[in-house]
This record gives C-alpha cells, sequence and structure tokens, in this order.
C-alpha cells in the first residue's frame, strides 16, 4: 500500500469497525500513517460523567505558520440491516469502480484523499512552507461531547492556534465541485409534556385526553413558518419527531403525552429568541383552546436541549476564494456556496479560526451500501493538494 493513493488509505481506514463510540483501529491507523509522514501525534482520550470515554487524535507537521487545520471524524453510524448491504460494511470491497464500507463518504475518505495529498506534497516538494494539523474525533456521529469541542480546547491550551481550517465532510449533493458548505443552521431540540386524566374510551367525558391538547399545540408549532429564510440561510424549519404516549392498548385514553421536535435555524434566531417563541406559541394555543370550561386550563411542560448547536456563517472570503478556486481548476466546475444540510463539527471550530467544509459526495451517507466512487478519491485528492498549496501561498500575499 502507499500514502499517495487515496483508495489504499480508504481501505485500510474503513477495515476498522470505528462504529461510535468504539476506536477500532482507526486512530491508531491514522496515527501510524501519520507518523510515516513527520507528523508528530497525540491520541487524547475525554471522559463525562453520563457518556462513553472518547479517543481523538491531534498531529502537526511543521512548527512554524501560517498553520491550516483539516477536522474530521474516523467514528461511523452503524451499518443498520447488513441484508441491506450487498458489501461487507467493514471489508473495503471494490466492484465496478467503487468502493464500498461504512464511512465510505462520511467521512474516511475525506480524510484518506486529504492525507494522500499531503503525502504527495511532502513527497515532491519536501517541507510545507507553514504547518498543517489534524484535528480527528471520534464522538462527531454520537453525542459531540467528548470530541472536537474538548480537542479544540486541549490543543489550544498547549498554545496550538490555527489561521484557518477546512472540514472534509461529504458536502457533494450529487458530484464533486457541487457545493462547499461556509456555515450551518443551529440546531434545537425540545420535548413537549402534555398531562392529562387516564380513562375508558368508551366515556372520554370522565378522562382528559392529552392526545386532543397535543395536537392542538403541535400544530401551533408548526404553522405559521418560522421564517422564510433570508440570501444567507434557508428556511428555519421544525420537524416533529415523535408523539408518544406509551400506551400500547385500543381502549384506553392515555394520561400523558411526550412530543419531540427538532428544529433547524438560520442566523435570525438564537437558541434563546427560538425557545421564547415556541413558549409563545404554546401559551397562545392553549389559551386558545375550546371546551376546556369544565376541565381547567391545559397542563404541560416544555423543555429544551441542554446544549443547542448555533448557526455560523464563515465571511472570510479569500478562504472561500482559495477552496472554490481549487474546486474550479480541477473539476472546471464553480461549487454553490451553501448553508443547507445539517449541522458539523465546524460549529466549534468557528470559535477558533474561519472555517469551510469540502469533501466527498454524500448520497450515501448514512445508508446500507455507502460506497464511493474510486474516480471521486483521485478527484478530491487532487483538489485538496491544490488547496493546500494555493493556501499557503495566500497567506504568503497576506503578509
Ligand atoms: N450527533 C451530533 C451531531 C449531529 C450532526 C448531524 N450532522 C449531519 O448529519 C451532517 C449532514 C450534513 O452534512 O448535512 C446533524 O445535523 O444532526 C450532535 O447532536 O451533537
Ligand atoms: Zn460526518
Ligand atoms: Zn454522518
Amino acid at each position: 500500500m502507499t500514502l499517495t493513493n487515496p483508495s489504499d488509505v480508504l481501505s485500510a481506514l474503513i477495515r476498522c469497525p470505528s462504529v461510535t463510540p468504539e476506536e477500532g483501529g482507526a486512530l491508531e491507523t491514522l496515527e501510524r500513517f501519520l507518523s510515516e509522514l513527520g507528523f508528530t501525534v497525540e491520541r487524547p482520550v475525554f471522559s463525562e460523567d453520563g457518556t462513553p470515554d472518547i479517543e481523538n487524535l491531534y498531529a502537526r507537521l511543521g512548527n512554524d505558520g501560517p498553520h491550516l487545520m483539516f477536522a474530521g471524524h474516523t467514528d461511523v453510524v452503524p451499518t443498520g440491516n447488513l441484508e441491506g448491504w450487498s458489501h461487507d460494511p467493514f471489508g473495503a470491497e471494490v466492484a465496478d469502480g467503487m468502493l464500498y464500507g461504512r464511512g465510505a463518504v462520511d467521512m474516511k475518505g475525506g480524510i484518506a484523499c486529504f492525507l494522500a495529498a499531503l503525502a504527495r506534497l511532502t513527497g515532491d516538494k519536501g517541507a510545507l512552507p507553514g504547518s498543517i494539523s489534524f484535528l480527528i474525533t471520534g464522538d462527531e456521529e454520537g453525542p459531540a461531547i467528548n470530541g472536537t469541542v474538548k480537542l479544540l480546547e486541549h490543543a489550544a491550551k498547549k498554545g496550538e492556534s490555527w489561521d484557518a481550517a477546512l472540514v472534509g465532510e461529504p458536502t457533494n449533493p450529487n458530484q464533486l465541485g457541487d457545493m462547499i458548505k461556509i456555515g450551518r443552521r443551529g440546531s434545537l431540540s425540545a420535548k413537549l409534556t402534555v398531562s392529562g386524566t387516564q380513562g375508558h374510551v368508551a366515556y372520554p367525558h370522565l378522562a382528559d385526553n392529552p392526545l386532543r391538547v397535543a395536537n392542538a399545540l403541535a400544530a401551533a408549532l408548526l404553522d405559521p413558518p418560522l421564517d422564510a429564510g433570508n440570501e444567507r440561510f434557508p428556511a428555519s424549519n421544525l420537524e416533529l419527531t415523535s408523539i408518544d404516549t406509551g400506551n400500547p392498548a385500543t381502549n384506553v385514553i392515555p394520561g400523558s403525552v411526550d412530543v419531540t421536535f427538532n428544529i433547524r435555524f438560520n442566523d435570525g434566531w438564537s437558541a434563546e429568541t427560538l425557545s421564547a417563541e415556541i413558549e409563545n406559541r404554546l401559551r397562545q394555543a392553549a389559551d386558545a383552546l375550546p371546551d376546556r370550561a369544565t376541565r381547567g386550563p391545559a397542563r404541560y411542560d416544555i423543555s429544551f436541549q441542554q446544549r443547542p448547536s448555533p448557526s455560523f456563517l464563515t465571511r472570510d472570503d479569500a478562504l472561500i476564494g482559495t477552496l472554490s478556486g481549487a474546486v474550479k481548476s480541477v473539476t472546471g466546475r464553480m461549487p454553490e456556496l451553501s448553508t443547507t444540510g445539517g449541522t458539523s463539527d465546524a460549529r466549534f471550530i468557528k470559535d477558533y479560526c474561519p472555517v469551510v467544509e469540502f469533501g466527498l459526495v454524500g448520497k450515501t451517507m448514512h445508508m446500507t451500501d455507502e460506497c464511493v466512487a474510486l474516480s471521486d478519491l483521485e478527484t478530491l485528492t487532487q483538489i485538496y493538494e491544490r488547496f493546500i498549496v494555493d493556501w499557503f501561498q495566500a497567506q504568503e500575499g497576506r503578509v
């Protein structure tokens, strides 16, 4: 195997079953590869009550600035139904020009391409005109508590600082060159509990069905829409994720119901203003309920997630321009600058340096038969190579 070949690197990583929170040998493999390239590697483990211990990796090549960070994760989501896979999810099998395996695109593939790009650059041209770091967690797909956020704090405490960061998440919807992510919407989850009075379905006047109230309150959450979006971000969106009474019987009115939902919000909101809006909508909907004269006011409780994700937007035009230029020069396509989709660990990195995201095609991420075209691995490696060279050159121009 050779480190300049991204499919060799990716195959080795896919063969490590690193389903969150298991390290699965993936960080160990990466450490070996990075050490071969001359990186100084650290493997801190972070812990917190109520969460699994998580292994992480921070590696640096070079001692001087400018300093570019590549960030990502080696943990992967579970395989799901094994019968849905036509290839071993940890076998790294190749068929018809596609490399199969969990993490192929999300995002061991991105890591493999960046590592191969560096192996080519350091092999061809020797020392870098600055430093490059890998900031890699084993806790992106999980609670994200013992991962990137703590790794950044840990490295910064030791005196590390960065001029820019590239996250290698799969940002392209259909083909390489489609899309760069320059920001992310925020994420806020919540649970609404509505209490009623349990009873017999044939005697509803003796009970107080919480589902009737929950139905009205949920409708008020969904309509009107939170906003229409703006030139920077798509519209904010509230999705119901569960309505659960825990009631297995068909002839019992349940005593209470939990309604859970998640909101993806743009930069018109903060978690605080959004929580206030939700509380306000619930209050108004509860006050407007008909037929509560005999049963009294609706009884409900709303609780919001402890650690919501903020929205963010990268405003470093030079960084975005360098990445877009690298994508265009290799693929011939000018990528869309987007803030669509989910959130990512870039939400933590943005507190330390400007951050942009570009990786593989995300079509099969989290699915059975996750796979990547071998040709995409080669193209992304060339894009990363171009980006690294151009970024360091642009830094010289800045001095
Ligand atoms: N589990 C973590 C973080 C969840 C992050 C997740 N991101 C994606 O699925 C990426 C998809 C994309 O790039 O559009 C999400 O948005 O839920 C946590 O909850 O902290
Ligand atoms: Zn990912
Ligand atoms: Zn993922």
